[in-house]
């Protein structure tokens, strides 16, 4: 691409929030540090509060102390702080927008963008409809380059709502100026599941029914819901993680190789997976296959921790699910009948995210015919550390004969021996170089909306799905291992399991 068109302004709303600090500041100095943002380029930092330029340079400074990957080095600083300018708005303030549409201006001109312009809405999803509407109006939207939105997650509460929010979306920026984040699609070995499956001739035979047995993702979490109750309690584990991440996760391993390697043939390819996910209708079938918990106290890396019920603005009777286990079957030709379990829950005893590929066992057991011979598994490592590992059966050293599980593994960390990019960075390059490969188109949200909103409904109905618990500190509820243990799995040590 011409490099003029990277150049840009971003107009971040929500500067002065917990996501710009944590994650946006942090992911903007690493492309900065690494050479990737354009020369031009410039941040409108957005905040209702009152800061100097001063005080949203601390701030800014504080944010990469906490959570950079980068020290920060004077000769870095000083280049990549100068792009930085606050301005106070009120988002349901429409005169604030006229200001801020001359100030945008009047920056482009003495900073020579050429009207590209970034608008990143960090903010309560509350305020996301608003705030596309008033950038229209102030005219913020008519300029002479490229304009595109980043929206935060949740997109929507229901499919319901997710369609009312896209309606009004789509009255103001086309679907491809949209670019809605799931950060799980800019993780590294996320993105590597495309290149491990279709760049390796021997992983892409095995790739089916044939040799598949079934396929676990867990995304696991120690932490509680910390400051976020009053967030986590309207929305719980199913909303939070499913129907974005975990289906996200699916529709990676599952799809099938895209026509060719661009945004919307790999998207095509995923909503076709979406699409092809059995629906769970009754509450049977729900029942059958779906588990929900509910973190009490318990012990956690040798400290005691409260139940969910006692967290900050959680509600004492709160039935939020903290945990959810899931059997998903995928209806179509290369994936009938292999499960694909999913779990994910807060106060699990180890922080990991990973995909476990278990392969279908030997026709014939010559070795242990009792039939206790390990199955072959693949390993996509995710977090914490980034790593494929390749587990399979070989002759123990020795006379004895006998077999030994060994495990050949690629550590990506270790490899390379750097600290990989967080997935905002790529995110945020990617939008700056109008790739949209890793968002989620509207297609995609909507089509998981429709698998898990009849789970939210059937668990709302008093007479539902009943709702267990676990201690914290446990891997979710008895439940959970039962949902595989009827089909004769069980779910694997995760690798961040002491
Ligand atoms: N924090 C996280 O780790 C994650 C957050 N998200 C999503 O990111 C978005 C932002 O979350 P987060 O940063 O945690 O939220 P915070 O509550 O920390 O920040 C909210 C931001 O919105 C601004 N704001 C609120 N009301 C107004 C208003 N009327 N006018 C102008 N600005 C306003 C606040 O400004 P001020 O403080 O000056 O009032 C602040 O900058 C949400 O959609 C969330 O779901 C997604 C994944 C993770
Ligand atoms: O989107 C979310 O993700 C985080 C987990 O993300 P990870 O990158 O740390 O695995 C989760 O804590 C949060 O509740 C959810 O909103």
């Amino acid at each position: 691409m011409n490099k003029e068109d990277k150049y840009a302004t971003l107009v971040l709303f929500g500067a002065t929030g917990d996501l710009a600090k944590r994650k946006l500041f942090p992911a903007l100095y690493s492309l900065y540090c690494d050479g990737y943002l354009p020369e031009r380029f410039a941040v409108v930092g957005l905040g209702r509060r009152s800061l100097t330029q001063e005080d949203f340079y601390h701030h800014i400074k504080d944010s990469l102390e906490a959570f950079s990957r980068y020290d920060i080095r004077p000769e870095d600083w000083e280049g990549f702080i100068q792009r930085f300018h606050y301005v106070q708005l009120d988002i349901n303030q429409a005169s604030d927008y006229e200001a801020l549409a001359s100030y945008v201006e009047k920056l482009e001109q003495r900073q020579e963008i050429n009207g590209n312009r970034l608008f990143y809405l960090a903010i309560a999803p509350g305020l996301f409809e608003p705030v596309t509407f008033q950038l229209k109006e102030a005219g913020l939207l008519q300029t002479k380059g490229w304009k595109r939105l980043i929206i935060e997650k949740p997109f929507g509460h229901s499919h319901e709502s997710a369609e009312e929010l896209n309606d009004k979306i789509t009255q103001v920026f086309k679907e491809e100026e949209i670019y809605r984040i799931d950060h799980y699609l800019g993780k590294e070995m996320i993105q590597n599941i495309q290149v491990i499956r279709f760049a390796n001739s021997f992983f892409e035979p095995l790739w089916n029914n044939q040799y598949i047995a079934s396929i676990q993702l867990t995304s696991s979490e120690t932490v509680g819901v910390e400051n976020r109750g009053s967030y986590y309690d309207k929305v719980g584990a199913l909303r939070d993680m499913v129907q974005n991440h975990m289906l996200q996760m699916v529709t990676m391993m599952a799809m099938e190789p895209p026509s060719r390697l661009k945004a919307e043939a790999i998207r095509d390819e995923k909503v076709k997976v979406l699409r092809s996910i059995r629906r769970m209708e009754t509450e049977q079938e729900i029942q059958e296959h779906v588990v929900r918990g509910q973190y009490e106290a318990g012990e956690l890396q040798g400290e005691g921790v409260k139940g969910y019920r006692e967290e900050q603005n959680v509600a004492e009777d709160s039935s939020t699910e903290t945990f959810v286990a899931a059997k998903i079957m995928v209806d179509n030709f290369r994936w009938a009948g292999v499960p694909f379990y999913i779990r994910t829950g807060k106060r699990l005893p180890s922080k990991a995210t990973e995909i476990i590929i278990q392969f279908k066992s030997m026709p014939y057991l010559y070795f242990n015919k009792d039939g206790n011979l390990a199955p072959n598994l693949l390993v996509i490592q995710i977090f914490p550390e980034e790593g494929i590992h390749l587990k399979f059966n070989a002759k123990k050293p020795g006379t004895e004969g006998s077999i030994l599980p060994i495990s050949m593994d690629f550590c990506h960390d270790s490899t390379v021996g750097i600290n990989s990019p967080e997935a905002y960075e790529r995110l945020l390059n990617d939008v700056l170089e109008g790739d949209s490969t890793y968002f989620t188109r509207w297609d995609e949200v909507s089509l998981a909306w429709k698998i898990v909103d009849p789970i939210i409904q059937s668990w709302e109905k008093s007479e539902g799905i009943p709702l267990s618990t676990y201690k914290a500190g446990q891997w979710g509820p008895t439940e959970a291992k039962e949902l595989l243990e009827k089909d004769g799995f069980h779910w694997w040590q995760v690798f961040g399991e002491k």
